[in-house]
């Protein structure tokens, strides 16, 4: 069965644009819990732009849905996921300019500090993911950092699909694909669980909740902009029907 992890950043986002208290993103986790989602992810980045250290505190002691905790490869990010024990914690690389996420870690180029983090969550009893474009040299060292799970950033696909005006069958857009088609089998083939996200939205999110393997989806700014519209709970229950259909067509 396919799961959906809910990104609820832009809960906070919104809170944060009149530095008050609401809406809370406590509350979005639990209308996301009713609407279906098996999961609740929130970045907390090192700017504190949008998540704080509250936030993450209150999710763990008021709601009861699984936690994947993304962060930088800090000293500072892995103290606090030692202490609030998430059950997933995914290392993202951050830049200071950037407005999202723009591509996957780079563990080819910093091995041995992200093979002692993830030991030291490993510790703690925290499952380490590891946010990745889908190159096969990433996910090879994914594996030797000992990371159980591998987010592939389907960041590339979804902008490809846009360009091609939401065709599926575009040259370009099955070429992103087959990219993730085959970093999954790669990262299924080394022992570890297969995610995706970045960008996924409910026009592109099919082609990518069919492919064999896949466990986990992280989706957050559509479902959010979304609920504006049809409330947080429709907008989930939506996603996860789209996701499910997909995955129920799989050879
Ligand atoms: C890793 C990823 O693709 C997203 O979860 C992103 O990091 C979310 O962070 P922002 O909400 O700050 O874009
Ligand atoms: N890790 C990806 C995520 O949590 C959601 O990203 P987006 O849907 O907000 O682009």
């Amino acid at each position: 069965m396919i799961e959906l992890g809910v990104n609820i950043d832009h809960v906070a986002t919104l809170r944060q644009a009149r530095r008050t208290w609401e809406p809370d993103p406590v509350w979005a986790a639990v209308e996301a819990h009713l609407g279906g989602a098996d999961g609740i992810t929130v970045h907390l980045r090192e700017d504190r732009r949008h998540i704080n250290d509250d936030d993450v505190r209150k999710l763990r002691e008021l709601t009861q849905i699984k936690l994947n905790l993304e962060m930088a490869a800090t000293d500072e990010m892995v103290a606090i996921a030692q202490r609030m024990r998430p059950e997933m914690a995914m290392f993202v690389p951050e830049g200071r300019q950037e407005i999202t996420t723009e591509g996957g870690l780079d563990i080819v180029a910093r091995e041995a500090g992200l093979k002692d983090a993830v030991a030291q969550l490993a510790e703690a009893g925290v499952i380490v993911s590891v946010f990745i474009d889908a190159v096969p040299e990433q996910i090879e060292a994914a594996a030797r950092i000992g990371a159980r799970v591998c987010e592939v950033h389907t960041g590339p696909y979804a902008h490809a699909f846009h360009r091609a005006g939401r065709d599926a069958d575009a040259p370009a857009v099955v070429e992103e694909i087959e990219r993730i088609r085959g970093a999954g089998e790669q990262i299924q083939a080394l022992g570890m669980r297969f995610n995706a996200g970045h960008a996924l939205n409910y026009y592109n999110v099919q082609p990518i909740a069919r492919l064999p393997g896949l466990r986990e989806l992280h989706i957050g700014h559509s479902i959010i902009s979304r609920s504006v519209f049809c409330g947080l709970r429709d907008a989930v229950s939506e996603m996860k029907r789209l996701m499910r259909e997909a995955a129920g067509a799989r050879a």
